[in-house]
């Protein structure tokens, strides 16, 4: 599991180091990973070390100066070395560092900007150190036109970010511009939250963890991120006497006249998730429909008080037109058993609801959500900061809520955070997201009653329907990124999506076997 930090849960851990005089070790060790991390992306790139040109963007604080210690490491090691100081003051050690090593320094005034924006741009590695985690927003003055300039410019190099891109909040992800997109985030002691949230993930890159000796110090992390292991051991698998009833039922209220399609596309996300039997509910024309598309589900357009089940699918594809199928939505959340709820289900829904009940709203109806609970919000405000208003979504209505995006997030109303970051773009897609509740409503049917294998992974009580949307979330992703690796990269529709799950389920689950098999090799062989 990946764990991230806000800044300030990162700066506190640091504090006991620092009380004990070990504040110039601890930024060694940061300058040091921040160097090889360079090195070894130079190394991977095929360039040349000897000689390589480096430009450094140092702030003033003390990212500047792990900045300034980083670019000191690769003058010593022969790098043609510039340090541009953008503020009116520089770390003073790190300076120190880097000319002895044979660095260049640099003043930012508004008359050098061009050439050193053309410098940046030429050169083969920009190191952003201009803000960390005591940034209190965005860049300004001339360091902001350095960066735009730098940005816009047709760059040869890779820019390497310095604890977190500068203007990307540490804690939230939201990022004030003008910010240098990073290929690399080399982040010391811990993740931050804002490199796993939107937008500040975009502005990221690859994120790299070097630790630097605070690690034992960091609290509860503030955000997870399920990786295959984790998922290996939460998915579910039958047991030998396994039957389809005790294996998971899942209802499906989903599909309407005008959008029949999603009934089929939930059902397939479903049955792909491994789920014992799919029951589904709903006008005729449309279980006509699931029927011949999709043969092992049980179809009738009867109420939900008739039906068992373990969980409840609800919304995708409705309409506030809907009556007969909003009406059985409303009873499924009723009913007291765990429900995933999707579009059409997010407006007819009580605006109190338990942790059980887990929302999947993209941005534009997770604002519209908050308008009907009367904190107008637009989906800009959303986008701009994901974490906070999937967090808000959570503590305001009591469900989990799962935030859809190119970052998934979701939130468990007690507080605990998970990102998931699985997929390709390709699945901005119609049907996808009905693909996606149809998953989680397989995995709350198999999974929800288990809190044992959450526990275990310190996943406690309520925040498991956060992990299982989590785990959804990250199936679906991955299914997606492999379904169009089959077609080299190419685009893909919602059902294969589908299609390529079980194989997914397949290859993850085979971690825990190989587990289990380490496990059974140290043991005596039974004859
Ligand atoms: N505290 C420690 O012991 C360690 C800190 N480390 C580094 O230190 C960073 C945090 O250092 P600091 O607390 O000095 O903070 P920063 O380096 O993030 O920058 C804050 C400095 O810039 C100024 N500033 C704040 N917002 C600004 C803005 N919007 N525009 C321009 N200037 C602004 C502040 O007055 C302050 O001088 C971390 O991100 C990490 O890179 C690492 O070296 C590891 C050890
Ligand atoms: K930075």
């Amino acid at each position: 599991m990946i764990s991230a930090y806000t800044g300030t849960q990162v700066r506190a851990a640091e504090e006991p180091l620092l009380a004990d005089g070990l504040g110039d070790v601890l930024m060694q060790r940061a300058a040091h990973g921040l160097a090889n991390a360079v090195v070894n992306e130079l190394r991977s790139r095929g360039s040349r070390l000897n000689g390589a040109r480096v430009v450094v963007l140092a702030g003033k604080g003390n990212n500047g100066g792990d900045g300034l210690f980083a670019g000191a490491f690769l003058a010593a090691r022969g790098m043609r070395t510039t340090a541009v100081l953008t503020g009116d003051a520089a770390h003073q050690a790190g300076l120190a560092a880097l000319e002895r090593a044979g660095g260049r320094v640099q003043r930012l005034t508004d008359a050098g900007l061009p050439d050193l924006a053309e410098e940046a741009a030429r050169a083969d590695v920009v190191i952003d150190a201009v803000l960390g985690t005591g940034a209190k927003g965005g860049l300004r003055g001339s360091a902001a036109a350095l960066v735009q300039a730098v940005t816009d410019a047709h760059r040869r190099g890779f820019v390497v970010a310095c604890d977190l891109p500068s203007g990307v909040d540490a804690d939230t992800g939201e990022a004030a511009a003008p910010i240098l997109p990073a290929d690399l985030t080399v982040t010391f002691g811990g993740a931050k939250n804002g490199l796993l949230a939107d937008p500040g993930a975009d502005y990221a890159g690859r994120v790299l963890v070097v630790p630097i000796g605070i690690e034992k110090h960091l609290p509860e992390p503030s955000l997870h991120r399920l990786e295959d292991a984790d998922m290996a051991r939460l998915l579910p698998h039958p047991s030998r006497r396994a039957q389809k009833y005790s294996r998971g039922v899942l209802g499906v209220v989903a599909g309407s006249e005008d959008y029949p399609g999603a009934a089929v596309l939930a059902c397939r996300g479903a049955l792909a998730a491994g789920v014992g039997m799919v029951r589904y509910l709903g006008p005729p024309s449309v279980a006509d429909l699931v029927r011949q598309s999709c043969p092992e589900v049980v179809c009738s357009t009867g109420t939900v008080a008739g039906n068992r089940v373990q969980a409840w699918l609800v919304g995708s594809g409705l309409g506030p037109g809907d009556h007969d199928q909003l009406t059985r939505a409303r009873d499924a959340i009723a009913s007291g058993l765990p429900v995933v709820a999707d579009a059409g289900a997010l407006p007819a829904l009580p605006a109190v609801l338990p942790p059980h009940v887990v929302l999947t709203p993209h941005a534009g109806e997770l604002a519209s959500l908050f308008q009907r609970l009367g904190h107008p919000e637009d989906r800009e405000a959303v986008e701009a900061g994901t974490l906070a208003a999937a967090r808000s979504a959570a503590e305001r209505t009591g469900a989990t809520v799962l935030l859809k995006g190119a970052t998934t997030l979701v939130a468990a109303p007690q507080g605990a955070i998970f990102s998931q970051a699985d997929g390709t773009p390709w699945l901005a897609t119609a049907g996808s997201g009905d693909v996606l509740a149809g998953v989680i409503g397989a995995l709350l049917a198999q999974a929800g009653d288990d809190a044992g294998r959450f526990s275990e992974l310190g996943i406690f009580a309520d925040a498991r329907w956060a992990a299982i949307a989590a785990l959804g979330a990250a199936l679906h992703g991955q299914a997606g990124t492999a379904a169009s690796a089959s077609v080299s990269g190419g685009p893909i529709t919602a059902g294969r999506v589908a299609e390529a799950l079980p194989e997914i389920w397949g290859k993850v689950s085979m971690l825990s076997k190989y587990g289990a098999w380490k496990r059974n090799s140290r043991s005596q062989p039974l004859r």
